[in-house]
């Protein structure tokens, strides 16, 4: 059997992604959807608190296309947690006007490909920010699930860990040339969701995702061992564009 990497696991993570029911937004009375935008600045008032005391972070972002309106992303310590807040949301006014779209859950997750040897990773104040991270709020939101293939001479959980860590250091070098355009949140989902991870990227310029994600496709452990699912673009959801996203004129 070939060594399997060591994880390290921060908090955990669920993609919420929904619809908006525009039929029955344009249809309701004004006052239903002042209380409808009621519950909604509070949910974002509650989770910036959780934010502001370190106890999890919140980013939420529209969804371009037609596989969901927006996202919320949070990230919390436990999955009761996670659990809890999506059962309080949907029993809001608000979220009688959205239509899941797609879920998907997972952690933090880092792997000791990278680690340097006799060192304790949990003693770092940079891995363990990295385990707990506060989503940036940048522009833009990019999602995918991927996996590792597992398909003959392709098969990533077969290689040495050796043969796994050059390839993760090459991997690891192109990310970083995008370090200020990209930041990647790796969520692990084995176990918790369809597929084994979620890739979460934000960035100021959406052009940078298709940049970083094209050239990582001919990066061996991405050419190779990549499959992916699903993939998911938006835009920072502001108090301004909330303003404009559910306004009637
Ligand atoms: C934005 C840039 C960026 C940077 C700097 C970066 C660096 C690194 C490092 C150093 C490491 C290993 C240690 C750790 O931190 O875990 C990883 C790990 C990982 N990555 Fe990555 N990645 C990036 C970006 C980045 C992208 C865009 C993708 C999607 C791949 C693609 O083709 O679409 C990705 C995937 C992953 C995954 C699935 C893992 C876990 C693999 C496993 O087998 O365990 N990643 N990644």
């Amino acid at each position: 059997m070939s060594e399997a990497a060591q994880t390290l696991e921060g908090w955990y993570a669920l993609h919420d992604f929904r619809s908006i029911d525009w039929m029955a937004w344009t249809a309701a009375e004004e006052a239903e959807r002042q209380m409808a935008l009621d519950d909604l600045h509070a949910f974002l008032k509650e989770w910036q608190s959780v934010e502001d005391n370190k106890q999890g972070s919140t980013a939420f972002y529209s969804i371009v296309g037609q596989k969901a309106d927006f996202v919320l992303m949070h990230l919390r310590e436990t999955l009761d947690e996670l659990n809890a807040i999506e059962n309080a949301f949907n029993k809001s006014t608000f979220a009688q006007f959205t239509i899941p779209a797609h879920s998907y859950v997972s952690i933090v997750e880092l792997s000791n490909y990278m680690a340097q040897p006799g060192t304790d990773p949990m003693q770092n104040p940079e891995i363990l920010a990295r385990l707990k991270p506060i989503l940036p709020k940048w522009n833009h939101i990019c999602f995918y699930p991927m996996n590792k293939r597992r398909e003959g001479n392709d098969n990533w959980y077969m290689l040495s860990m050796d043969e796994r860590k050059t390839m993760m250091r090459s991997h690891g070098m192109i990310g970083r040339t995008y370090a200020g355009k990209v930041k990647q949140i790796i969520t692990g989902s084995v176990g918790f969701d369809n597929w084994e991870w979620g890739v979460t990227l934000f960035a100021d310029d959406a052009l940078q995702f298709k940049k970083l994600v094209y050239e990582m496709r001919f990066d061996e452990v991405s050419a190779r061992f990549g499959d992916f699912g699903d993939f998911y673009v938006g835009n920072r959801l502001t108090e301004e564009k909330l303003g404009e996203l559910f306004g009637i004129k």
